[in-house]
């Protein structure tokens, strides 16, 4: 019948099983058999829990190396935190058991890391068997202190017991056992338990005590009262240790007999590994004795065994020392890659933020740029607009809006060299209009200026695209004319002149007429220097004045009038 038909319960089941697991080791070989034809069933806790109780009677049976690689699965896999304390606290125990002490070290702290998230049963478990582990590699204190915590959380016989044991055994290699009371409450505890094992240490370590307090023959009543109990517990260590010390004691009371016997006894029962403190022990009797009895063959023999043994016991607390050393190195490092790595990832948040801080500062910079880019671009747009404006403000006349003198003689100039260059005529025009002190005296200024506007307009709609006109002062304007011949030169003046005249005055709110007298001077005649053309075409506007006014008059340097008009000019 499997255990799932009769109870669906597996962690359940899986306890009771672990209940007995040392206590009655076949019955719990036969649960966990059981339970095994319903693995398929188990959720991984209880897989994990299984793995656990599997590894626990494959190291009862003999295979502690088997059975710790069971228990670091289950450590590597579990999720749930008491069973990983659990298993850690037996695979301590394991690492104990094959001398492989740096890694239960290493254990150790990880088990103390994680016992405040255990429960009080977890906690209990654990710092029992830190208390054997550390007692085993010699850290007493530590043992000590992980004794005593059992004791405060348990009233349990069988657990007391052992966590008086393990104290016992610490405070007796620290030396701090005084009275006898501690270690007859150990053996009294352990006896009462049904703990023989654990009695049988308290009872050697009593006969020790006693022996160091000069009671040698009371050790030996002691131990040979207790002779028994020692024997019941089937526990060679405590065996061997019993018959180790019963030699010494017959050896100090001076029965060299019995201390040969007892010594070989003890190393019969010491033949398992880890023994050595028993060994040297008996070792140290059987030496003597052969000394005594003159056996230099055999004293030199137990001597060599001794010495052996000596070296194995020191290079073994060597190995717990470099162990607990290289694991306490391997902690300090953990924690210090922790701090490391805590600096590091603060350096790191810190750069990300600087990183950030700079990305944010680089697109301010670059909206700062953009914004200033734009604004040099607006403010040079503006500027040149403002240029533009100034320029044409300097060039222009503001009454009339054609270009002043000044601009009007800079782009005669220009024209000039132009059509000199390419050979063409550009005919210069100037025209003055005709009392126009009149105008404005009967009028008023403002009308003159009118009258100003309307003529340049009037003009404007006579001249080509290519001519240009310009104000050289008061009512005397200029007309470029380029690439024109003499005779549409004069035909465009005559337009001109036509439509001043026909300018509609009314508009102003007067009525009046405008005229204007025009004279007319080409390159052809007077060559490519404006104030040669200005000159002459002045003299043929003075000539229309001059006539009448209201005509147009072209410089022709031959004609007798001009001379004279340049000599009167003149
Ligand atoms: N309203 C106005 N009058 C101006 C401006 N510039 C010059 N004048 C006037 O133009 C008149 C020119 O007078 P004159 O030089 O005696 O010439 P005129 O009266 O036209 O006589 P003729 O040229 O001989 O026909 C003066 O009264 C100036 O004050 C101007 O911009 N606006």
């Amino acid at each position: 019948m499997s255990a799932a038909s009769y109870a669906a319960d597996y962690s359940a089941l899986l306890k009771e099983a672990d209940r007995f697991k040392s206590r009655d080791p076949k019955l719990f070989a036969t649960k966990l058999e059981t339970l095994r034809t319903d693995l398929a069933h188990f959720d991984a806790y209880e897989k994990d829990y299984f793995t656990y109780l599997d590894g626990y009677r494959i190291g009862f049976a003999g295979e502690p190396k088997i059975a710790l690689q069971y228990y670091l699965r289950v450590i590597a896999n579990t999720a749930n935190i008491e069973l990983k304390i659990k298993v850690l606290a037996a695979a301590i125990n394991i690492q104990a058991i094959v001398r492989n002490y740096l890694a239960g070290y290493a254990q150790a702290l990880t088990l103390l890391e994680l016992l405040p998230q255990g429960n009080l049963n977890n906690r209990i478990e654990a710092y029992a068997i830190l208390a054997i582990f550390y007692n085993q590699i010699d850290e007493f204190s530590l043992g000590l202190d992980a004794s005593n915590k059992v004791l405060g959380l348990t009233d349990d016989a069988r657990t007391l017991c052992f966590a008086q044991t393990t104290k016992l055994e610490a405070n007796f290699n620290l030396g701090n056992i005084e009275q006898f009371d501690q270690v007859n409450a150990a053996i009294e505890i352990c006896e009462r338990a049904n703990e023989y094992a654990p009695a049988s240490m308290n009872i050697v370590t009593k006969a020790k005590l006693l022996k160091q307090k000069g009671q040698v023959e009371a050790a030996l009543e002691y131990l040979l009262s207790r002779e028994q109990a020692v024997k019941k517990s089937r526990y060679p260590v405590a065996i061997s240790s019993y018959e180790a010390e019963l030699a010494e004691l017959y050896w100090l009371t001076g029965d060299a007999v019995k201390a040969y016997q007892h010594a070989n006894l003890s190393i019969q029962q010491s033949s398992g590994a880890g023994l050595y403190k028993s060994r040297i022990q008996a070792y140290e009797t059987l030496f003597r004795y052969a000394e005594s009895v003159g056996d230099e063959s055999s004293a030199l023999d137990t001597l060599k065994k001794l010495t052996e043994t000596e070296k194995a016991f020191l290079d073994e607390a060597k190995v717990k020392q470099l162990a607990i050393q290289q694991a306490k190195i391997d902690a300090i490092e953990k924690a210090n890659q922790i701090k490391l790595l805590d600096k590091e990832n603060s350096l790191l948040k810190t750069e990300a933020v600087l990183a950030r801080t700079e990305i944010e500062n680089n697109r301010l910079v670059i909206v700062t740029l953009f914004l200033l880019s734009s604004l040099v671009v607006i403010w040079l747009l503006v500027n040149r607009k403002m240029q533009r404006q100034l320029k044409q403000q300097a060039q222009t006349d503001e009454l009339t809006g054609v270009p002043n003198r000044h601009h009007f003689s800079q782009l005669a100039a220009s024209s000039l060299a132009y059509h000199k260059k390419t050979q063409q005529v550009l005919t210069l025009v100037v025209f003055d209009l005709d009392y126009f002190k009149h105008i404005n005296d009967s009028y008023g200024h403002l009308i003159g200026d009118w009258a100003l506007k309307a003529v340049i307009e009037a003009i404007q709609e006579v001249l080509r695209e290519q001519d240009v006109i310009g104000r050289l002062g008061g009512e005397e304007f200029g007309i470029l004319l380029p690439g024109c011949t003499l005779s549409k030169a004069r035909s465009i003046t005559e337009k001109c002149r036509e439509a001043i005249e026909a300018i509609d005055t009314s508009q102003s709110g007067e009525q009046f007429k405008i005229t204007a007298s025009f004279g007319i001077a080409d390159t052809q005649v007077c060559g490519y220097t404006f104030e040669t053309l200005y000159a002459n075409a002045d003299l043929a506007l003075y000539k229309s004045k001059k006539e009448g006014r209201n005509r147009v008059f072209v410089f022709d340097s031959s004609e007798q009038n001009m001379r004279e008009l340049v000599e009167q000019a003149n």
